[in-house]
């Protein structure tokens, strides 16, 4: 018997029933590959990914850009970064790669925030970059997670039971943070408590002021923010410099009370200076046990 017969003497009812068997799945995971907006599932192996949105934050010398990019992920890996590469002009064999942590990152897209440094080798291309190119990337990577309600993650370590984040961010460093906080207001179960304090060398350079004082707001009280610059005359909440703290003045700014120090969790992002000085001081104090840096 020939193929054909074969097929001919298979009641139409089952035929069908096969052929949508084999279809579906297959259409399915085409559909999840990519989807009308051109966006696509991360991998784990580089992949060009196209640009879906940019937008200028901050002007001036040093600009601050968000970058939309349709790499969308299936299980909400909070606290995770995705890596970079471009090619190096002046050695081709040796490709440039740099870190970048999404602001936010889940299954609709990922999206960037990046400082341009003008003679940075990686971040003048990326101011370069138009909706509708493509970037070459690979994620999620890292180890920290934060799994909500209160448990942090960073490969084997686990930090649970957490009832009071206090999160010191320099500059940039605010990205990883915001990720925890989005992820914090979209769980309206999650009553971890957030003190954030945004460090920025000028006022003028304070980043995303105002997305920041809506997540407060969103945040039924659950998230607190403030804003120091080091060297304007004064910060938006303040001139303050990170060098000048002592572990007494960083647990105060946290608003972490006597007693709840088993309880919190301090995160830390931001230039090497910034995180080694608030590493040091809260290490050498031993109040506060257990930090995560990114
Ligand atoms: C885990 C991780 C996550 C990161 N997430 C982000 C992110 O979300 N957004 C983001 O913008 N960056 C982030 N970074 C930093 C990023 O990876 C690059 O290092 C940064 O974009 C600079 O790249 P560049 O190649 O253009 O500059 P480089 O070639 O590295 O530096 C060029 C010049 O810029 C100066 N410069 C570079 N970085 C800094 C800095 N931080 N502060 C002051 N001067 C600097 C250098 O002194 C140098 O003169 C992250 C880094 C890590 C390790």
């Amino acid at each position: 018997m020939g193929f054909t017969d074969l097929v001919g003497s298979i009641p139409f009812e089952t035929l069908l029933l096969y052929l949508s068997a084999l279809l579906i799945p297959l259409l399915f995971s085409v559909y999840n590959l990519t989807q009308s907006d051109g966006s696509k599932y991360i991998k784990k192996e580089w992949g060009n990914y196209k640009v879906l949105e940019r937008r200028v934050v901050s002007e001036g010398e040093r600009p601050v850009i968000f970058l939309t990019i349709g790499a969308r992920t299936k299980d909400l890996p909070t606290g995770s970064h995705v890596k970079i590469k471009i090619i190096n002009p002046e050695n081709p064999s040796k490709p440039i790669v740099k870190s970048y942590t999404p602001t936010r990152f889940d299954g609709s897209s990922c999206e960037l925030m990046i400082r341009i440094y003008p003679l940075g080798s990686m971040t003048p291309s990326l101011y370069k970059l138009k909706v509708g190119d493509y970037i070459n990337m690979v994620g999620p990577t890292g180890l920290h997670r934060y799994k909500g309600n209160g448990t942090f993650t960073h490969g084997k370590k686990v930090f649970d039971k957490i009832k009071k984040i206090g999160m010191i961010a320099g500059g940039t460093g605010v990205t990883p943070m915001i990720q925890v906080i989005n992820k914090i207001i979209e769980t309206p179960s999650d009553n971890t408590i957030v003190k954030l304090c945004c460090f920025n060398t000028l006022k003028e350079e304070t980043l995303l002021e105002s997305e920041l004082r809506e997540a407060e707001k969103r945040s039924d009280g659950r998230v607190e923010i403030e804003f120091y610059a080091s060297r304007s005359d004064e910060g938006v909440d303040g001139k303050l410099s990170m060098r000048n703290l002592n572990a007494e003045g960083i647990i105060k700014l946290l608003d972490i009370s006597p007693g709840e120090e088993e309880s919190s969790i301090v995160l830390m992002c931001g230039p090497d200076g910034f995180v080694k000085h608030a590493r040091k001081v809260l290490k050498e104090d031993g109040r506060i046990k257990k930090v995560m840096v990114w």
